[in-house]
């Protein structure tokens, strides 16, 4: 929920729940990364008997690659994989915008993840439609104890969100200043005047964000700075928070994982 309060008290705690991680190369960074994952991906499966993961868009998908080669392509049980987005473009799965098509090329098409534990937007269905159909299949995953519900919040609570950053402090197609950011009954809602092309989106919202058992933030280079900066400065108002500071988890783990160039503008690094 994105009241003034909430706001506040997200302010207040994203200092202390936090971890950084700053990597010197990006290669160090993505097989920290894997290894994370995989992990996470080890202990949820065997605790849970599923394994929930949410991607977004952007160069995430490149700094997950790592997953897909030895040790963790023989050694994960991707049978035990879902995987859902955490925002996606309203246009034909096939489509160069496409998050998931980004995903499949990159990550999806070179692990045995079960097709039917993939589970892209109905392309076929308007931005409101998408939104809908979207947090109906996440019910019925819900109700099937394929993904767990917050008990603190009542919303679903996934097992790991890997995300992305926008320089303007963008996450999933929550943008700064725009109302969704304020929405706090949906799961699922949608965007048609998003500020990053293309304008037709979906996105989860704050509330299952926030509801997540880990997320990680997985930000590089000097594009990102000023965004980290407010982010993980010291010094913090309580007013205009940037997206990426309203993800503020209710009871999990939030890890950043960031270069030297993405952190360059924050003092005590
Ligand atoms: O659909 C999208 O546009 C993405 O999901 C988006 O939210 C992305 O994750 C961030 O903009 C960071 O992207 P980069 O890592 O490429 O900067």
């Amino acid at each position: 929920m994105a009241t003034d309060g909430a706001a506040a008290a997200a302010a207040a705690g994203s200092k202390k729940k936090k971890e950084v991680l700053i990597f010197d190369a990006e290669e160090d960074l993505a097989v920290s990364l894997a290894k994370y994952t995989a992990e996470l991906s080890a202990k949820l499966a065997a605790e849970r008997g599923a394994f929930t993961v949410v991607l977004s868009g952007g160069s995430l998908i490149k700094n997950i690659r790592k997953l897909a080669e030895p040790p963790y392509l023989d050694s994960v049980d991707w049978s035990k994989w879902h995987v859902f987005w955490v925002d996606e473009r309203v246009v034909p799965k096939d489509h160069e915008d496409s998050n998931y098509k980004l995903a499949l090329d990159g990550f999806l098409s070179k692990v045995p993840i079960p097709t039917g534990q993939v589970y892209a937007i109905n392309d076929a269905l308007s931005a409101e439609g998408a939104a809908d159909d979207y947090e109906t299949c996440l019910k019925q995953l819900v109700k099937n104890g394929v993904i767990a519900m917050s008990q603190s919040t009542g919303f679903p609570r996934f097992d790991v969100m890997l995300l992305g950053m926008g320089p303007d402090g963008h996450i999933a197609s929550l943008f700064p200043g725009h109302p969704l950011v304020n929405e706090n009954k949906k799961w699922v809602t949608y965007i048609k005047d998003s500020p990053k092309p293309p304008p037709e989106r979906i996105t989860f919202t704050f509330p299952v964000i926030n509801s997540s058992a880990y997320v990680a933030m997985v930000v590089t280079g000097a594009g990102k700075a000023g965004a980290v900066q407010k982010a993980l400065s010291d010094k913090q108002t309580s007013s205009d928070l940037l997206p990426v500071e309203m993800a503020v988890l209710q009871d999990g783990e939030f890890t950043w994982f960031t270069d030297k160039p993405a952190v360059s503008m924050l003092q005590n690094k």
